[in-house]
């Protein structure tokens, strides 16, 4: 399969190395219009170009990564050389039927929402598209199985599956560091804090989805009767823990509906 992603920005380049990293038999084009920074993708195999429309006659898929107010411009300068080509959006807050609406419902559209983990093949990739277009969109879920996972979802929980995939790896990532930082306060090195910090997350997460149970399940395991976590845990939980996440998952999917 051949992949053109335009918009080789965070979200490009992780792919693009997921790509190159973890699914076979898979060609990858990035694009941007200042390379600089990613030439060295090169290395990996891939090409890189500043023209949007390298090679992209021969792509089997287009993804756009770019920002929502690229997608105009970009889609006028590809459009007229890509004929049929399926096109996959991971531009967060753009609806399968706006970017049909500006494709003259002449393209199969694909929405995709994968998260950075993709350049490690731990993405979450949230995935939805027309019915009419699943035979284009089976190699797509394919290729994203390749770098983590790649649920097929309703398209109304596209913006949720924003919030709670891609933009949840930084919520996970400020949990560790707030981890870290009360690591040294009480008597680690930055380093240390932080492997401790980022393996036990890693050991919770992997848990979780071998075991398949709700969290508190696990929870329980580890509270220890009169012990240490469980007074640490309603410490935290006092100070607002869960409803601040809860909150700020909320704020940010109001920021992406408008
Ligand atoms: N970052 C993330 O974790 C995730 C991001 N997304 C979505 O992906 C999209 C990109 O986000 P992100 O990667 O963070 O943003 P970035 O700003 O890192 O990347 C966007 C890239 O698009 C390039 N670009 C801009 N205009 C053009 C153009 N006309 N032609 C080709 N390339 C262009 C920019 O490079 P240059 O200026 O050199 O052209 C830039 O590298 C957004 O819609 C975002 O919502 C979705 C899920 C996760
Ligand atoms: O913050 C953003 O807008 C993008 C979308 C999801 C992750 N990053």
């Amino acid at each position: 399969m051949k992949v053109h992603i335009i918009g080789g920005g965070n979200l490009g380049v992780s792919i693009a190395l997921g790509i190159a990293k973890f699914s076979k038999n898979n060609q990858v084009t990035v694009t941007r219009r200042n390379i600089a920074s990613i030439q060295y993708l090169s290395e990996y195999g891939i090409t890189v170009s500043n023209d949007n429309k390298h090679n992209i006659q021969e792509a089997d898929v287009v993804i756009l990564t770019i920002k929502p107010y690229q997608v105009d411009t970009v889609l006028a300068e590809i459009l007229p050389v890509i004929q049929n080509k399926t096109i996959a959006s991971a531009v967060s807050g753009l609806s399968l039927e706006v970017l049909q609406t500006k494709t003259n419902f002449e393209y199969p559209v694909v929405r995709i929402m994968p998260n950075i983990a993709a350049q490690f093949g731990e993405s979450a990739t949230c995935i939805s598209f027309p019915e009419k277009y699943k035979d284009n969109a089976a190699p797509i879920v394919d290729l994203f199985q390749d770098l983590g996972t790649a649920p097929v979802i309703d398209e109304k929980l596209m913006d949720a599956a924003t919030v709670l995939g891609a933009c949840g790896t930084a919520y996970a990532l400020r949990y560790i560091r707030a981890s870290m930082q009360a690591g040294i306060e009480i008597g680690f090195d930055s380093n240390t804090a932080l492997s401790i910090a980022a393996q036990t997350v890693k050991g919770a997460a992997k848990m979780l989805l071998e075991e398949r149970v709700h969290p508190e399940q696990l929870i329980d395991r580890v509270t220890t009767p009169q012990g240490c976590t469980i007074v640490g845990l309603n410490e935290m939980e006092h100070n607002g823990f869960s409803s601040s996440l809860i909150k700020g998952i909320k704020t940010s999917l109001k920021q992406i509906k408008g």
